[in-house]
């Protein structure tokens, strides 16, 4: 195998050895359960469940993932495999369905099935790795990708990387070291790339050497009212807020107002819209100065708290 281009320092080809050095060439069978048991993996794809509302397509895909690298960690194991698998994946759908989010716990399963040896995330855009001038982008990218070793590099909106339109444009320099770095480093680095489905599908149709090594493909549906709904409550619950009663049907009100505005971001707007409830909150408790607030006073979030919203002002 020829020399990696782009290496980065401490790190080894990919072809060299299986992904985890402990394990021997070719060692006594074990069970799937073994492999469970030792990398609490299940405890990773539970959590998932638990934590996020809605996605079962997702949530299905990622067990499925998690399925083939435990089967492929015993392959290695039985010397069927010599190399590790390629991994990287690329996650469509619109703002704030959950990309993000679904990366980190894939960062998390990844390592403790021994594919990375720490199972950060690193969330970087185009303008982390391409520089503006001549010779600026292959250092910014080199570093990006040495911070990223050992975990997993996101590429948020990573079609803006490709910009044939302008032919001065250093996109391509950072697409290049990328596409070396994802084929000869991948026992330690796995690239998630994400954004909107479409401009994606166009990336990969002029970009087929980034097509070609990227094995796994999930798509992020848009979420309904309801889970919005309850994606709301969810959020207020881990932060120790709770909506009074009748709060809920107006807070799937706003979202169904909402949902049909420009620039809905899913989760996101959900998270906009409480910390703006929580403000208004706390203004209304602060203009009350005498009242001695209990803890109950402290965690309501009120119909009129989520009533100011600019999204009841206007008439459409
Ligand atoms: N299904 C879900 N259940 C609960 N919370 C969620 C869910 N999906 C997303 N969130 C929350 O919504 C917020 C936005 O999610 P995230 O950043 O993962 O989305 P994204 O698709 O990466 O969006 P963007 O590309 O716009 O950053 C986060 O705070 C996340 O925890």
């Amino acid at each position: 195998m020829n020399a990696p281009l782009y290496a980065i320092p401490g790190q080894t080809p990919a072809a060299a050895a299986p992904a985890d050095p402990a394990a021997p060439a070719a060692s006594a069978a074990r069970t799937v359960g073994e492999v469970l048991q030792e990398s609490q993996v299940e405890a990773v794809l539970d959590e998932l469940d638990r934590d996020l509302v809605g996605l079962a397509p997702v949530k299905q895909r990622i067990r499925d993932i998690a399925a083939l690298l435990v089967i492929d960690k015993l392959r290695l194991n039985q010397g069927l495999q010599a190399q590790t698998p390629s991994l990287h994946m690329c996650f469509t759908g619109n703002p704030g369905t959950g990309k993000t989010t679904v990366a980190l716990r894939m960062a998390e399963i990844l390592h403790r099935l021994g594919y990375v040896r720490k199972g950060h995330l690193v969330a970087v855009t185009r303008d982390d790795l391409v520089g503006q001038y001549i010779g600026h982008t292959a250092p910014k990218t080199k570093e990006v990708l040495k911070k990223a070793m050992g975990g997993v590099l996101f590429i948020d909106e990573a079609y803006y990387l490709y910009k044939p339109e302008n032919e001065r444009d250093y996109g391509g320099e950072a697409i290049e070291i990328l596409l070396q770095v994802m084929e000869n480093q991948r026992d330690d680095l796995v690239v998630i790339l994400a954004g909107y489905k479409d401009r994606m599908d166009t990336f990969f149709q002029s970009n087929p050497g980034m097509s070609s090594r990227i094995a796994h493909h999930i798509d992020f549906p848009d979420y309904s009212v309801d889970e919005l709904l309850q994606i709301s409550l969810k959020m207020l619950q881990q932060q120790h807020y709770r909506f009074d009663a009748g709060t809920d049907a107006v807070m799937r009100a706003y979202l169904e107002r909402r949902i049909a505005q420009p620039h809905f971001a899913n989760a996101r707007s959900v998270r906009n819209a409480l910390d703006r409830a929580r403000l208004r909150q706390a203004s209304r408790l602060f203009a009350d100065r005498d009242r001695a607030l209990s803890a109950d006073d402290l965690s309501t979030i009120t119909a009129a708290d989520l009533q100011a919203s600019r999204v009841f002002q206007n008439p459409n």
